[in-house]
């Protein structure tokens, strides 16, 4: 058992390659840590079923859950601790809000903001991408609601994703739709989920698919109605988990640990490129009239 336990707690730790800060700029005390195990901060909550070594995490930012440097930082301190946790061996990720499961990265943090803020912000997003897809535990994406970009991404780091079963909800990569490029770390992402031809595809035309078409080709794994989606999550993980954790935690980083490695190895450089492509005034612009097409949806 002390074997198991250690395996358990060191294969993370090989798995992130020491990726374990995190900046400390805007860390959030925690409010309250409480006896029944649920904690929670401004941006995230996480309920923590002793019994079963489950944890249900929600992102609460309304009113889309756009993936702010203050949510991605509270993200990643919060899957930390579980990560560390002997008791949790699940992770379920979920929204706080109906219909939308993430708007993606907050388009506010990237415009009209200085490089060092945006090398602070995309440093938080790296640090979400390599926790959550090199996590040891088993991590299941409840897809509540629509799931654009960084919202996709993060779905697509998980082991298993159930989704709404609506037409009105769409995920998918849609960063050209913005004037903007996803990195190669979400390229690689989407292709370890969906394969090459269907990627590149997809993130030329920075497609959106409704659920109904995203489980045709397997960037979700199954649809279920809305209100049953946390319930499906739940028994789908008690299915994984019925694996024994030392064989899953010793398989998942055969296949994940190399892409993990190719954003370790040039972090820094992947921060540069970002903030010099952000920067670019024609890019600001790009960004600044979806928002503005955004707003003017509304009206
Ligand atoms: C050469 C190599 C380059 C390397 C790297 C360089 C580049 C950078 C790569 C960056 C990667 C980026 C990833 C991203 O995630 S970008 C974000 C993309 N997200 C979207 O396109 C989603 C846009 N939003 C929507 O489609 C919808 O809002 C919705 C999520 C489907 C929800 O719809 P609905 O319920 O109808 O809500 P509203 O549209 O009315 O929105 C409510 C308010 O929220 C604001 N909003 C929406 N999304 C965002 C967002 N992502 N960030 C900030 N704000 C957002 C929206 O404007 C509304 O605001 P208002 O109430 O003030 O009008």
């Amino acid at each position: 058992m002390a074997a198991l336990a250690v395996l358990r707690r060191s294969a993370p730790a090989r798995l992130l390659s020491g990726t374990l800060c995190v900046h400390s700029r805007v860390l959030a005390p925690w409010r309250q840590y409480q006896s029944n195990r649920h904690f929670s901060n401004d941006k995230i909550l996480v309920e923590m079923d002793e019994s079963t070594g489950v944890a249900v995490m929600k992102m609460k930012n309304p009113p889309v859950n756009g993936l702010s440097l203050e949510l991605l930082t509270e993200f990643s301190i919060s899957l930390e601790k579980l990560e560390i946790d002997r008791g949790c061996r699940g992770l379920i990720l979920t929204s706080a809000s109906p219909k939308v499961f993430s708007a993606g990265l907050d388009i506010t943090e990237m415009c009209g903001k200085s490089a060092e803020h945006y090398a602070a912000f995309w440093k938080a997003v790296q640090e979400m991408w390599l926790k959550l897809f090199g996590s040891n535990m088993v991590t299941i994406a409840a897809i509540n609601g629509s799931s654009p970009a960084g919202g996709c991404l993060m779905a697509m780091c998980c082991d298993y994703r159930i989704m709404a079963d609506s037409p009105k909800y769409a995920i998918g990569l849609n960063e050209t739709q913005l004037g903007i490029v996803a990195p190669f770390w979400f390229k690689d992402t989407m292709t370890h989920t969906v394969g090459s031809r269907v990627t590149e595809q997809s993130l030329q035309l920075g497609q959106m698919y409704p659920a109904p078409a995203a489980l045709k080709f397997g960037l979700v794994d199954q649809l279920v109605p809305e209100d049953k989606v946390q319930i499906t999550a739940a028994a789908a993980m008690a299915q994984w988990l019925s694996v024994p954790d030392h064989a899953r935690q010793i398989t998942k980083p055969m296949i994940r640990k190399p892409i993990v490695d190719r954003l370790v190895k040039q972090r820094e450089a992947d921060i540069d490129n970002f903030v010099s492509f952000i920067s670019k005034e024609s890019i600001q612009k790009s960004l600044q009239a979806y928002m503005d097409r955004l707003k003017q949806k509304k009206q």
